[in-house]
């Protein structure tokens, strides 16, 4: 389970996240959604421990991630496709992980096959596409075999084969019980998956609803969503016609 309990973060002038408050119960694929700049980066980071709050706390399974024991093996994440270095194979960035965190070898294998590496596994990640260092990316969050997901916009760059693959690995990853937290913008595929939704904007929670009352009436989750943000956007982009 992930509680977010009246986090808090400035970046100067900037309140990334203002009291913000949650809980993310195991079983379940949910949704963290919101519109650019809400804030959903900034909560992962300081759940993860790479970021530190101003105020509030973050916890997983009731600790804090520094005083995780094993983290690799309690909690996987995917924050970021670019983070293997280009001129090591895939393969090789998931034994290092595996190594360092005691992971036996066998698991990178594993973990290459079942995010369709298989055969890419020794080839440079320099060379990989977007979909691939995604795919690669969600090894590595899976390598520890980890009850709790923190993924970060993870269908970006997948093709339509790779986005049905991650739609119903997700909905197996939280049917083995796992606790799933998944941030993207892409509402009809996470109509498709999520079984609860926390919504934020400006920093704040805005709703934390099972995705059925979110939708109830027949509403698309992104008609529901776009009503609900309409105000609550950071950015906005000129009209160009
Ligand atoms: N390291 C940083 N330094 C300064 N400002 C930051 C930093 N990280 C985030 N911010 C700011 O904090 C706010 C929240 O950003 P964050 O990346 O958490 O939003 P997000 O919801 O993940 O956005 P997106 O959907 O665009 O990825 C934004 O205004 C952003 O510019």
């Amino acid at each position: 389970m992930i509680e977010v309990h009246e986090l808090s973060k400035r970046y100067r002038a900037n309140q990334a996240v203002d009291g913000l408050s949650f809980t993310v119960q195991a079983g379940q694929v949910t949704a963290f959604i919101g519109p650019n700049g809400a804030g959903k980066s900034t909560t992962f980071r300081i759940l993860l421990g790479l970021d530190r709050p101003d105020s509030g706390h973050a916890l997983i399974d009731s600790t804090p991630y520094d005083e995780l024991q094993q983290p690799v093996l309690r909690v996987g994440a995917l924050l970021d496709a670019n983070a293997a270095h280009p001129g090591r194979t895939a393969r090789n960035h998931l034994l290092c992980i595996a190594q360092a965190a005691g992971i036996d070898s066998k698991r990178v294998d594993a973990v290459l096959e079942l995010t369709g590496l298989g055969e890419a596994g020794s080839r440079r990640v320099g060379g990989y596409s977007l979909g691939m260092r995604q795919r690669l990316g969600i090894a590595a969050a899976l390598l520890g075999d980890p009850a709790v997901l923190l993924l970060d916009e993870p269908v970006n760059g997948l093709d339509p084969e790779g986005v049905r693959w991650i739609r119903r690995l997700l909905r197996q990853l939280a049917d083995e019980g796992r606790t799933v937290f998944v941030s993207s913008h892409l509402m009809s595929e996470l109509q498709l998956v999520a079984d609860h939704l926390i919504v934020i904007g400006r920093g704040r929670l805005i709703a934390d609803t099972p995705l059925s009352e979110f939708t109830a009436g027949g509403r698309s989750l992104e008609d529901a969503y776009l009503e609900l943000t309409d105000g609550a956007t950071q950015y906005r982009t000129e009209r160009t016609n």
